[in-house]
C-alpha cells in the first residue's frame, strides 16, 4: 500500500539488501598463513586479504572456498575447521564473512598468485603489520 503524502509514518516494508556471502581460507602451513594482495583493478585495491570469494547462489561454502582457492592460487585445499561467520557493513555494500581455516591437500600445486599482486605467508602475529581488508580484522583476532 502506498505511504499517504500526508503520513509522517510509511508502513512500507524497506527492501533491505542481503548481505553478500563471502568465503576465505585461512591456509596453515608450518606455523604459518597465507594472505594475498588485491590487484589494483578490483574492490579494495591492493589490501591484504585471506584468499576466497563470494559464494555463487546455491553453493555450499565449503564447495565454494575450495573452488576459489583452485581458481585464484591453482593450488587445492583441505578444511581444517570453520570459523564463526560474521557480518562486515563496508556501507557501499555488507558481506557475510565465512571464514574457512585449511591446509594444502597432499600433492597439491603450492599456492600460485594468478589473480592477486602477491601473496605472503606469516606468522599470525605478524599480520597485524599488513594494510588487511577491513572486514579481515575478525579472522586475525579469532587467530590470535
Ligand atoms: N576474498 C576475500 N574477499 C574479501 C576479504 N575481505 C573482504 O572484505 N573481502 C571483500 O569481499 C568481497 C569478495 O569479493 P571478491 O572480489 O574477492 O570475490 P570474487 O573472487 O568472487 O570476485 P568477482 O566478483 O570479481 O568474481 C569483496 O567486496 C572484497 O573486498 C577476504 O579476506 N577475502
Amino acid at each position: 500500500m502506498p505511504c499517504r503524502p500526508d503520513s509522517s509514518v510509511c508502513a512500507q516494508p524497506v527492501a533491505t539488501a542481503q548481505p553478500v556471502p563471502v568465503v576465505c581460507a585461512v591456509i596453515e602451513q608450518a606455523g604459518r598463513v597465507l594472505i594475498a594482495q588485491r590487484p589494483l583493478t578490483k574492490l579494495l585495491p591492493l589490501k591484504w586479504e585471506f584468499p576466497g570469494g563470494k559464494v555463487e547462489p546455491g553453493e555450499d561454502p565449503a564447495a565454494a572456498i575450495i573452488r576459489e582457492i583452485r581458481e585464484e592460487l591453482g593450488c587445492t585445499v583441505v578444511i581444517s575447521r570453520a570459523l564463526t561467520p560474521f557480518i562486515h557493513d563496508y556501507k557501499t555494500v555488507v558481506i557475510q564473512m565465512i571464514p574457512f581455516v585449511c591446509t594444502l591437500a597432499p600433492g597439491s600445486h603450492p599456492p600460485h598468485p594468478h589473480e592477486h599482486v602477491a601473496i605472503a605467508w606469516l606468522p599470525p602475529v605478524e599480520l597485524r603489520a599488513y594494510d588487511l581488508a577491513a572486514a579481515d580484522w575478525p579472522v586475525v583476532a579469532a587467530l590470535t
